[in-house]
């Protein structure tokens, strides 16, 4: 039982759903009104983006496209060529190893971002209210980054079902890279040489079942520090919203698409043109349920800085300091999950 030890003074949600499915530790409980996921939801959809048009060169599709980075910062993609037997793949073997015993899943604790546990024991903050979440990170690319002793070997086809997976979500997430690249006024592959090479973490959020849904969040507000994170959801929950007009925007699952959003990193390098969204997760009563999120960045020694030419005359100033993207996500992790931390006022 050593590995138990091993893990964070945080304990596993789901195992303590399991043993205890009607209460609530204080520490999950949400204080601040503002986080109330029975805020009322604001009433419209974010964009549906026909990929395979977009790459086509379809001037109305790559249009839609440039509103949902700048006006939304979140769409949904649909004829992403992925097939269907792939995202099933990954959904029904990733619901495998969460079935697992907690002592065979305990067998990866989290340590440099890395490994199966609570949301909590990725980040350095201890005070803050806790999500309802138990998470499985990985480092998918580049290969250099992969420590296969965090991907679990149970059940034994997950490892070859999360590379086939991630490297379909890769290949999207380069095409998407490149019509950005054109649509800020570059040639298509600078946007991706930017990136000196595309990493890309995959985090599996497991929520369980929660008794309190209206007190208690799934992963609290927060922005991606990404360029684009690409992510899968259930079909037959709604959970995900977005911050808009105020109040809280659910996206509403399409069955197969899946929903991409604008991180910190495409904010700053647009000067703010296209947004990072605040988005959270809530908690549902009955039914567990999990995410995909592959997360999209650059190499840690890239400087961020808006894009000379997206300094213009409706934004004619530079909005973001400069700073190395490693510096960048130092801060933001400390700050965590609170609110947006852009909007630097560069001088
Ligand atoms: O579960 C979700 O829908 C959102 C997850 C998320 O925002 C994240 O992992 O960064
Ligand atoms: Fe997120």
């Amino acid at each position: 039982m050593g590995s138990e030890e091993m893990t964070t003074s945080v304990e596993n949600v789901q195992e303590m759903v399991r043993k205890n499915p009607s209460s609530v530790p204080e520490r999950f409980l949400i204080i601040n009104n503002d986080d109330n996921p029975n805020i009322s939801p604001v009433s419209s959809d974010v964009p549906v983006i026909d990929l395979s048009s977009v790459c086509d060169g379809n001037e109305d599709e790559i249009k839609k496209l440039d509103c949902a980075c700048a006006d939304w910062g979140f769409f949904q993609i649909i004829n992403h060529g992925i097939a269907e037997e792939v995202l099933h793949g990954m959904k029904n073997t990733a619901a495998e190893f969460f079935k697992l015993p907690l002592e065979e899943k305990n067998k990866y604790p989290p340590k440099d971002i890395q490994g199966y546990g609570q949301a909590q024991s990725f980040l350095t903050s201890k005070e803050q209210k806790l999500d309802w979440e138990d998470v499985l990170m990985l480092f998918i690319y580049p290969l250099s980054y992969r420590k296969l002793d965090y991907w679990p070997t149970s059940p034994p086809e997950l490892k070859d079902v999360i590379q086939t997976y991630s490297a379909e979500v890769h290949k999207v997430g380069e095409r998407l890279l490149r019509v950005l690249s054109v649509m800020m006024g570059m040639d298509k592959d600078t946007l991706l040489e930017m990136h000196k090479e595309v990493m890309h973490a995959l985090r599996v959020n497991y929520y369980p079942p929660c008794p309190m849904p209206e007190r208690v969040l799934g992963v609290s507000a927060h922005s991606d520090s990404t360029s684009l994170t690409i992510l899968m959801q259930d079909d037959d929950i709604t959970a995900l919203q977005i911050r808009r007009d105020d109040g809280w925007l659910p996206i509403k699952p399409i069955p197969n698409a899946l929903v991409v959003n604008i991180g910190d990193v495409i904010e700053i390098w647009s000067n703010g043109k296209y947004r990072s969204i605040e988005h959270r997760a809530i908690t549902n009563k009955y039914k567990a349920r999990t995410s995909f999120a592959s997360f999209l960045t650059p190499t840690p020694d890239v400087e961020l800085e808006p894009l000379d030419q997206m300094v213009n005359p409706l934004n004619p100033q530079k909005l973001y300091k400069k700073i190395k993207y490693y510096d960048y996500v130092s801060g933001s992790l400390e700050k965590k999950l609170e609110t947006k931390p852009l909007r630097k006022d560069a001088n």
